[in-house]
């Protein structure tokens, strides 16, 4: 897949970029501040030479001053005729600790605390309120939480002569239905626990433990931590079933197999929520307070993402990756997940990453970067790192860097990439931006992914903002003609939406490194996949009585 090929001559810019342009504190700060909101092409100009983000702050020496804001303020004479550009806005770390307050809605302030320069990381206490975390979690719900999917589960089927098999789907979908209790096509862990063969009614088998049984007996074909229908039947037809009895009984004995030390990538379910076009009240206020707080143009801020809301259960976590992908040329911003080719002719381009805790977690899931103010993050460092220990293992290296703890309405606020300061636009991706989730012990983590989307190609983006945002009456109603098409089919078709990027394993460099990795993880190809995972939007299944090929539908 196209992430997979991903390790070609960008690879390493990243590093040469350390500590530059936005992360720099040595830019001077006016004493003025911006304005918000407003797409602030030209506010940022008067900073000169500065990369655009740098932020105009005077509350630096006043923190925790009640009435003392960065409030908007109009600056004259900053309006430059020649340079009509917008300017992509990033704030000024300035250093851990620092606070300032920014007005997200109208008399509304909130605080930005600096958790980190590299990258730039900002901590938002009550950015949500609670009804609002509630709402998202609802809103989740009824789109339909699915657990997170790999890239390449069709390579894994494509082994699989379905013409030599004598499917009977009437039988296979009724056997299925008694252990699929909530109809969901699918069974998740405690489904299993009444339909895997050699399982004890009752047994209380951990899901990390029913991971690794997935693994290492490869009944889990596209890994997906699920047991669906076809899945289930392969299990029965290779007569897996003396072999998964065995296996348990050796885990019931204490003689534990070896649990893969990284585990899978990512053990969580998700949903998406239209963020572009909603008209749930809590969607839109959320909308207009980002682009508040995030002081970018409202077309960049709305053409961006669908947010992405992420359950975890204990033992869910997700390891260090990116959420973005690395800058290539001719390879344009793709500002929904939906349509990803996965043949690799779009990017993923997330410029910023909000994350949003929705409620409190009694152990474990904080976020950690683990690359967090690192002096040297160049290959050649990290490649020495891992030899020490496996820094993109938040399984067990969660707490050796910057992590944050999840607290309800809280939000955390990073940028994926560097500004150039000429152009006052997107620049390389920042290497320190690495990041995931810890491993949850205890509760559930419930968070949301708030991605801000931009094309590096600046024309690119404003022809997107000319298409969503200015459409003639054709061109809406094509528009709207095509997603509907684009969403039916994804529903039903290949779903796989990579939620990041790539896995820190995948710079180049480390792949031979990370493919040690995967040899330790009992030679199974599922997990050979590991290096691009996917999630899928879409509760819809299509109900058929054949199983599409090549395909995990039911
Ligand atoms: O769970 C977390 O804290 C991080 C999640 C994350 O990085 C992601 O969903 O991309
Ligand atoms: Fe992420």
């Amino acid at each position: 897949s196209s992430v997979l090929s991903d390790g070609d001559s960008s690879a390493g810019a990243d590093d040469t970029n350390t500590g530059n342009t936005a992360a720099d504190d040595t830019n001077a700060r006016n004493t003025a501040a911006d304005d918000m909101g407003t797409g602030n092409a030209a506010a940022d100009d008067t900073n000169t030479g500065n990369t655009a983000a740098i932020e105009v702050d005077d509350v630096e020496n006043d923190v925790g001053d009640d009435v003392i804001v960065d409030a908007a303020v109009e600056k004259e004479g900053n309006l430059d005729p020649v340079d009509e550009r917008i300017r992509l806005y990033q704030y000024d770390p300035v250093e851990v600790g620092h606070i300032r307050y920014v007005e997200i809605s109208l008399g509304r302030y909130v605080q930005l605390k600096t958790i980190a320069v590299k990258p730039p990381a900002f901590e938002i206490s009550n950015f949500l309120t609670p009804e609002e975390c509630e709402r998202i979690k609802e809103l989740a719900l009824d789109a339909g939480l699915l657990t997170s999917l790999t890239v390449g589960k069709n390579l894994l089927y494509s082994g699989i002569d379905e013409t030599k098999v004598i499917y009977n789907a009437t039988e296979w979908k009724q056997k299925f239905a008694e252990c699929d209790n909530n109809t969901d096509k699918i069974l998740d862990f405690t489904e299993v626990l009444h339909c895997l063969p050699g399982l004890q009614e009752g047994e209380l088998v951990p899901p990390a433990i029913l991971d690794t049984l997935y693994v290492q007996l490869k009944l889990d074909l596209d890994s997906d931590g699920l047991i669906d229908a076809k899945e289930l039947w392969l299990i029965h037809l290779e007569n897996k079933t003396i072999e998964i009895e065995e296996w348990l009984s050796r885990w019931r004995g204490g003689e534990l197999p070896k649990v893969p030390r990284r585990g899978r990538h990512r053990i969580s379910e998700q949903a998406w929520i239209e963020w572009e076009n909603s008209t749930d009240p809590t969607i839109m206020a959320i909308r207009d307070r980002v682009t508040a707080l995030t002081k970018l143009d409202r077309n960049i801020v709305f053409s961006s993402e669908s947010l992405q809301v992420v359950r975890y259960y204990p033992g869910g976590h997700y390891h260090a990756h990116y959420d973005s992908q690395r800058i290539k040329k001719n390879k344009p911003c793709i500002h929904s997940t939906r349509g990803l080719d996965l043949e690799g002719s779009d990017r993923l381009c997330r410029y910023i990453t909000i994350l949003y805790y929705l409620q409190n977690v009694e152990g474990g899931g904080e976020t950690a970067f683990p690359l967090a103010e690192f002096e040297n993050v160049s290959i050649e460092y990290r490649k020495n790192l891992k030899s020490d220990y496996d820094y993109t293992d938040l399984k067990h290296n969660c707490y050796k860097n910057l992590n944050v703890k999840p607290e309800f309405g809280k939000a955390i606020m990073w940028y994926n990439y560097y500004i150039d300061e000429a152009t006052g636009w997107m620049s390389s991706r920042n290497t320190h931006s690495l990041h995931g989730g810890c491993e949850v012990t205890e509760g559930t983590k419930w968070i949301a992914n708030n991605w801000i989307t931009v094309d590096d190609v600046y024309e690119r983006q404003m022809e997107l903002h000319a298409r969503r945002f200015q459409p003639t009456e054709d061109n809406k109603k094509a528009e709207s003609e095509n997603e509907t098409g684009v969403d039916e089919n994804d529903r039903t078709e290949e779903d796989d939406i990579p939620n990041e990027a790539e896995d820190e394993g995948i710079d180049k460099g480390e792949k031979e490194s990370n493919n040690d990795n995967i040899n330790d993880l009992t030679n199974d190809n599922a997990i050979s996949t590991d290096e691009t995972h996917e999630s899928t939007p879409s509760t819809d299944k299509t109900e058929s009585d054949d199983l599409p090929k090549g395909h995990t539908e039911f």
